[in-house]
């Protein structure tokens, strides 16, 4: 291992999605797993273990404050937790506007098929008067819509609007029990929860006589480790706040 190797700490080393990064960042030519947390475990061993990069895969109510501290310890952070609503990204942009050689990628989706589909359904949103999402997930998974699905609708939702598209059309009147799903930025997201499933996510846009469909599936976890070493591999030449790995792609859309 070189001087150079990428000093990885992992958090939420245990679950489904921090096993496979350990896995990842050991069998990477380019890393050293200096640490690897589970809940319970002081952040203090990051910073004895001499970690230069940490990988969050924890649980939404402490991935904010685990990224805090790495920021506030000059470490980059790769962060596949979901939960990053608008005021915590605001509140971590102003940290590291105080901590600016750090950087940090917040990705709700490491999957490069998953980046494409969001980055192809925003483009497309605005030449169909309906958009809806269904997400679906397995049943171990503890928050809804799915960051990737609430990502997606935000984008679609800003592109929609530049564009002067007004909400889908929708005669509902009565839905008393949450029928048509949750409501981001004007675009109705169904969650599914299902045995067996991993991590899907269909676009459905519609205008008259046609539709338009962009599907992606996650089958296995590995699908989302080559995000997370690009996200490794990237932070530090990116100082400040990258909210989703198209930010470290060049799609040219
Ligand atoms: N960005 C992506 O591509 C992607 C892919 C899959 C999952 N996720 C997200 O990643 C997160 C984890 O998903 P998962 O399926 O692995 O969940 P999980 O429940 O299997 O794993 C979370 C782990 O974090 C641990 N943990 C809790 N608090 C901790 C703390 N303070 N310090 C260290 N560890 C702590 C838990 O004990 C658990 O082992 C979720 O928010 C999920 O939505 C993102
Ligand atoms: O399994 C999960 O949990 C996933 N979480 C992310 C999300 O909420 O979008 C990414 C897909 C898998």
């Amino acid at each position: 291992m070189s001087d150079a190797a990428i000093r990885t700490a992992v958090l939420g080393a245990q679950g489904r999605m921090g096993s496979e990064a350990v896995k990842a960042v050991e069998n990477a030519q380019d890393m050293e797993l200096v640490a690897a947390l589970g809940r319970g475990d002081s952040l203090k061993k990051v910073l004895e273990a001499g970690a230069t990069h940490i990988v969050d895969l924890t649980v939404p109510d402490v991935t904010e404050d685990n990224v805090r501290f790495a920021a506030e310890n000059g470490l980059h952070a790769v962060v596949g937790t979901t939960g990053w609503d608008g005021e915590r990204l605001a509140r971590l942009e102003a940290l590291l506007e105080q901590n600016p050689q750090v950087g940090v990628l917040i990705a709700p989706n490491f999957a490069l098929g998953s980046v494409l589909a969001s980055a192809f359904a925003a483009k497309a949103a605005q030449y169909f008067e309906s958009a809806e999402i269904i997400e679906l997930h397995h049943p171990g998974k503890v928050d809804a819509p799915s960051g990737t699905a609430a990502r997606t609708a935000e984008l679609m939702g800003q592109a929609r609007r530049e564009a002067g598209v007004g909400p889908s059309p929708d005669a509902t009147q009565k839905d008393p029990g949450g029928a048509r799903g949750a409501v981001v930025e004007d675009i109705h997201v169904h969650s599914v929860r299902l045995r067996g499933l991993v991590a899907h996510q269909e676009v459905l846009l519609g205008s008259a006589g046609e539709q338009l469909t962009f599907r992606h599936d996650s089958f296995d976890r590995a699908s989302f480790m080559p995000g997370v070493l690009l996200g490794l591999r990237t932070a530090a030449s990116r100082p400040g706040l990258t909210h989703g790995l198209d930010g470290y792609l060049d799609l040219g859309l």
